[in-house]
């Protein structure tokens, strides 16, 4: 179980308060206008936003300061690869923070590359790859650290919508694999439709208690209308 408890952030004019809970294995999309906090509740949780009140509990523990020392594993929108790195490296980051593999470590990275299409091209640099390929090595990194939460900020931005569903169908096979949680950031609400079974609204400087997405959809609320366009 996630527990966002008590949470309050401010910065400067803006504040986001939120007290919810996600239950393990949910896949959780987290929608709302734009600027709402949306990113910022992700940081809280990943441990990269501090916060002006309140906990983030995994299992009713609070989680160590330390976000790589958290149970999550996170991808921003632009993948957060190194350029400077290989494929194979950018993945075994997953393993080890200072890359030094085994090699059993890099029978693991090219198992993940595999798993996730890209089998042979852990030589290649992030500038030789497709935008879809480059969110595919970012998932392989995912899938190595193997840790409980997912956290995805709005990663499939970039992609053309063939690509994109292409994206959140490889992401339902991996947690249908790890059981892991989700909580994904998008700013389209197809994508909550597609993958994810409860919807949480950041809106109006709170994030609310996540809802099943068929009844959000069936009886939006207000704010969500007009996110909606309707
Ligand atoms: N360092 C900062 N100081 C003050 N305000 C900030 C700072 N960083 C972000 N903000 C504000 O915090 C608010 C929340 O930003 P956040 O990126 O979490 O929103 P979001 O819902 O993810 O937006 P988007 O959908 O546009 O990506 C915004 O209004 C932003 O302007």
């Amino acid at each position: 179980m996630l527990t966002v408890d008590q949470l309050r952030i401010e910065m400067g004019d803006f504040s986001l308060t939120g007290d919810l809970k996600i239950a393990p294995g949910a896949r959780v999309a987290v929608l709302g206008p734009s600027g709402a906090g949306k990113s910022t509740l992700l940081a809280a949780i990943a441990g990269f936003q501090p916060l002006n009140a309140g906990r983030i509990l995994w299992n009713d523990t609070a989680m160590p300061n330390d976000p790589a020392a958290r149970p999550i594993s996170m991808v921003f929108q632009d993948n957060n690869l190194f350029p400077h790195l290989t494929v194979a490296q950018n993945v075994g980051l997953g393993l080890r923070p200072n890359l030094r593999l085994s090699t059993d470590d890099h029978a693991y990275v090219a198992q993940a590359l595999t798993r996730v299409g890209l089998e042979g091209m852990g030589d290649r640099k992030p500038a030789q790859l497709s935008g879809g390929q480059i969110a595919r090595v970012a998932l392989a990194r995912v899938l190595l650290r193997d840790r409980p939460v997912l956290l995805l900020d709005e990663p499939f931005g970039a992609l053309g919508p063939a690509l994109k569903s292409e994206m959140l169908e490889l992401v339902r096979t991996l947690l249908d694999e790890t059981g892991a949680t989700l909580l994904m950031v998008s700013h389209d609400p197809q994508d909550a439709r597609v993958l994810c079974d409860q919807v949480v609204l950041v809106a109006d400087g709170q994030a609310l208690a996540p809802v099943a997405t068929e009844e959000m959809f069936a009886n939006p609320p207000e704010v969500m209308r007009e996110y909606l366009g309707g």
